[in-house]
């Protein structure tokens, strides 16, 4: 943390690609001098609530991308953007393949991975741009992106889409041919993920147990709930199958990107056209962390495991609830393997 001087006024938050330094400008700020917060943050994540962005502190050297913008309060300032010109190579072009969902599917570590193949380019942050931000137009979401050179892939991730109604059609609005992936994971453990993600910001929420009820004695399972909706997949990819066909959607599972990342990213690759580059010599378990890692992290010579959001210890969840649960998408991950000719074996 340092003290520098804002040259400017701007109500933005913004995070900067590759070496993942992150500032803020406060909101409202009548002083000139104010305090910069310089992180080193997990790629494209960013739980700040503090609001100061720090323009001076941003050493054009360090800057390859700008993005997102998470915080309600917050918006991105496209000024920002504007004014921000990447070094390196290449042009920035629109994705051509992006990261659709699923929330807690393992979508970070999908991306990471990715990351690894030289011929993928991609935004670290989270653009929420097919749903959040899509008022600031394509201009604004290819200012996004990094620089790539001919025949480089740019990507995105931003696993709300998935369940964004508006998502598919603007999707196929910018490109018919956008390539798009989904990672998805056992619907029941992805909703105690989801839950065990807002209860580390909001330890006084209620019990996973009380929330998935309308009505406990009745049994009645709440849709509406968030964290129960987004595991009907099949209902969700309904929406996108109206724009897109099938081969241009590829699903990953979640959990075979714990057991077998290498053959995952194989699939990954072959539907990408891009050669089997990643293999399993990329990666090693991590006993501590309990999760595949990357032996190199992109452009850097060391070890890299994802940070402490990914792969955190569940609450243990009534086990009648988790039945219950596992009852109630069994039909739906029925048509869903039916829909995607893959089985996910959810149900064993
Ligand atoms: N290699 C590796 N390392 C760490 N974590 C891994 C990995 N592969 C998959 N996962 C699983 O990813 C889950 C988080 O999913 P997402 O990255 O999609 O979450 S988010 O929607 O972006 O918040 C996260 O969920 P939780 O275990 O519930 O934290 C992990 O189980």
């Amino acid at each position: 943390m340092h003290t520098c001087t804002i040259r400017e006024s701007f109500t933005s938050l913004a995070i900067i690609g590759e070496k993942e330094i992150l500032c803020f400008l406060k909101k409202n700020h009548n002083s000139q001098t104010k305090v910069c917060y310089r992180q080193q943050i997990e790629r494209g994540e960013h739980y700040f609530s503090n609001p100061c962005l720090c323009i001076c502190c941003l050493s054009q050297t360090l800057i390859s991308s700008i993005s997102l913008i998470h915080n309600s309060d917050l918006v991105v300032s496209p000024r920002f953007a504007g004014k921000i010109s990447p070094l390196g190579e290449g042009s920035k072009k629109l994705p051509q393949a992006l990261i659709i969902g699923v929330k807690k599917g393992g979508t970070r570590a999908l991306l990471e991975f990715l990351r690894v193949h030289p011929d993928i380019r991609a935004v670290g942050a989270e653009p929420h741009f097919f749903d959040r931000n899509y008022d600031y137009g394509l201009e604004w979401y290819r200012d996004l992106m990094p620089k790539t050179l001919e025949g480089q892939i740019t990507m995105e991730k931003t696993p709300s889409y998935f369940v964004t109604r508006e998502a598919p059609a603007r999707i196929s609005a910018m490109s018919r041919d956008t390539k798009l992936i989904v990672v998805v994971r056992d619907p029941v453990t992805r909703a105690i993920s989801d839950y065990t993600q807002t209860l580390s910001k909001k330890p006084d929420i209620p019990s996973f147990e009380s929330l998935t009820f309308k009505n406990r004695t009745t049994g009645l399972i709440d849709t509406s709930w968030s964290a129960i909706q987004i595991g009907i997949y099949a209902k969700h990819l309904d929406n996108w199958l109206q724009y897109f066909p099938m081969d241009q959607i590829l699903f990953v599972s979640g959990e075979r990107l714990i057991s077998d990342p290498a053959g995952e990213l194989g699939r990954v690759q072959d539907f990408l056209g891009l050669k089997r580059i990643i293999t399993d010599k990329h990666f090693y378990f991590n006993q501590t962390k309990g999760f595949p890692c990357l032996k190199k992290a992109e452009g850097s010579s060391k070890p890299h495991c994802l940070g402490k959001t990914k792969g955190r210890t569940h609450p243990n969840i009534d086990p009648e609830v988790v039945q219950r649960l596992r009852d109630f998408y069994r039909p739906f991950n029925m048509k869903f393997y039916q829909m995607t000719g893959r089985f996910f074996g959810w149900d064993h």
